[in-house]
């Protein structure tokens, strides 16, 4: 876990701190450390002698939290604007165009009184019921293009290496619920508009990665082509807000019956955040829910693969929740536990984000060290899932122990925690059981290699070699 040195609840500061203090043990197996960078591993002189082989940048003191009840303590003193470490590449972008920022990338009041109002219509139970069924089209869309591809094979069946369309999948799926346009990027060819938003949405997040590692004030003199290419794809998603906001006011001036047409619609309708927040606020949904939501969806299938039985309880489990009759989505979804479990499970395994981090507030004491106010603390979320301290047989994927009567606060922190977690957390929860729920009940799914897949860091959690699932019709 955190220091597990001797007991002395009044030490306070790092000069005390013995080389076996910052004991991380292995934090981060299968996890290729060297290619971790800025804040995500951790610094500190006694643990960069723990990892030899790890590449840092600098050096800067930081505590690591493995385990649920050091968590508990840390976010009770995260205090009400926890921080975030920004991504200067995109903050570079706001300034460089005179673009406000978005949550994401705020800090203190400005932050709180944006969230507030943004939470209403993103994560609320009451918003995310209204997005839920254009994520239910898209997800149906995803199964339609599935059986057109098997229907073109002779052997029935399709071996798929899926990311490249689980990335389409969930751009449409959160553009839909955001813009309240289709993009049409499940069709067999795509617009040509809709082509250079995708490309754009996968540019800027390519070159987010290398640009992490420059200093801010050389980016755009060290790599031009990496900086321009940066510059142009967010430009490019910026432009598509505009166009997705005049087609928004255009509906309002032909006074067409009031709909809802999707969060940003909401957001313009109730005029509480000026235009430019709405716009940076949306264009950094839409950056930060693509990736994050197509890579669990990939290992979940993965998973389920490997683990037949624990495939057919849910496809049980999904065929009588719809033997209910049509009902809400939400209620469809709430009647579905095990596949809730199962993408806890799949995030205990594959958190996308490796750690959570925060500077506490006060001086906050974990394992009878005292940490100094302002100190920046990780919660290990990739070492908590897989330590048998944490979680018995960890290395099994077993969604029931999510289920069982053990206590589970402060295990399952993939979205983060508090006033700060996710915003995107119900659309990302409520996309990937859209897409199980049509899927499993469409398809079975088989893996080539039962063989666990490696993990790299690379902004997100990704496999090193994205597996090659088979679909099959369930007639
Ligand atoms: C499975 C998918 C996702 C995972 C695992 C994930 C994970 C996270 C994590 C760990 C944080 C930091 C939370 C904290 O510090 O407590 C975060 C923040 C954030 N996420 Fe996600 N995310 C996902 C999907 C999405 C989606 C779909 C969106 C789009 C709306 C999104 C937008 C954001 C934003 C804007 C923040 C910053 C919130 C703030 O600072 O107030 N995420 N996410």
């Amino acid at each position: 876990g955190l220091c597990s040195g001797p007991s002395d609840p009044g030490r306070h500061g790092w000069g005390s701190w013995g080389p076996g203090c910052a004991n991380l043990r292995d934090p981060l197996p299968g996890l290729r450390l060297g290619s971790l960078g800025w804040g995500m591993g951790s610094g500190g002189r006694a643990e960069a002698r723990a990892l030899p082989h790890r590449e840092t940048i600098g050096t800067y003191n930081c505590v690591n939290v493995l385990l649920p009840r050091d968590a508990a303590q840390l976010f009770q003193s995260e205090g009400i604007f926890p921080r975030r470490m920004g991504i200067e590449s995109w903050i570079a972008h706001r300034q460089i165009r005179n673009h406000k920022c978005g949550i994401f990338l705020l800090n203190g009041e400005e932050w709180r009184s944006d969230r507030l109002i943004l939470n209403k219509e993103v994560i609320s139970p009451a918003g995310t019921r209204k997005f839920l069924p254009f994520l239910n089209a898209v997800a149906q869309d995803f199964v339609t293009l599935m059986h057109r591809r098997i229907s073109k094979n002779t052997r029935r069946s399709l071996t798929i290496d899926l990311y490249g369309d689980l990335f389409r999948f969930t751009l449409e799926g959160s553009s839909y619920a955001l813009y309240g346009e289709r993009l049409g990027l499940l069709e067999e060819s795509p617009n040509a508009e809709s082509q250079r938003f995708i490309s754009a949405v996968e540019t800027m997040l390519r070159t987010t990665l290398p640009l992490l590692f420059i200093p801010p004030g050389l980016m755009r003199w060290v790599n031009t082509k990496l900086w321009r290419d940066h510059i142009e794809a967010w430009d490019t998603i910026f432009k598509h807000a505009d166009k997705c906001i005049q087609n928004i006011y255009q509906e309002f001036c032909l006074g067409q019956p009031r709909k809802y047409s999707g969060i940003m619609a909401e957001l313009l309708m109730q005029a509480e955040l000026p235009l430019d927040s709405i716009k940076a606020n949306v264009t950094e949904f839409t950056a930060g829910g693509v990736d994050t939501t197509a890579m669990p969806l990939l290992f979940t299938l993965f998973e389920l693969a490997r683990n037949p039985s624990v495939q057919t309880a849910i496809r049980r489990e999904i065929a009588e929740a719809e033997s209910q009759g049509p009902r809400e989505l939400s209620k469809v979804l709430n009647s579905m536990p095990l596949l809730k479990s199962a993408l806890k499970e799949t995030l205990r395994l594959y958190p996308v984000g490796i750690t959570v981090q925060r500077y506490p507030t006060k001086d906050v004491v974990l394992q009878n060290y005292c940490v100094p106010a302002g100190t920046l603390c990780q919660v290990g979320l990739y070492a908590m899932g897989r330590s048998p301290e944490v979680f018995s047989n960890p290395e099994r994927y077993d969604p029931l122990r999510w289920l069982s009567k053990e206590d589970n606060s402060f295990k399952a922190l993939a979205f983060g925690f508090g006033a700060r977690q996710c915003i995107g957390r119900r659309l990302a929860e409520t996309e990937m059981m859209l897409f199980l729920m049509h899927v499993l009940r469409n398809f079975r799914i088989d893996t080539v290699s039962k063989a666990d897949i490696k993990t790299v860091f690379g902004f997100i959690l990704m496999p090193e070699k994205p597996p090659l699932l088979t679909f099959r019709p369930i007639d």
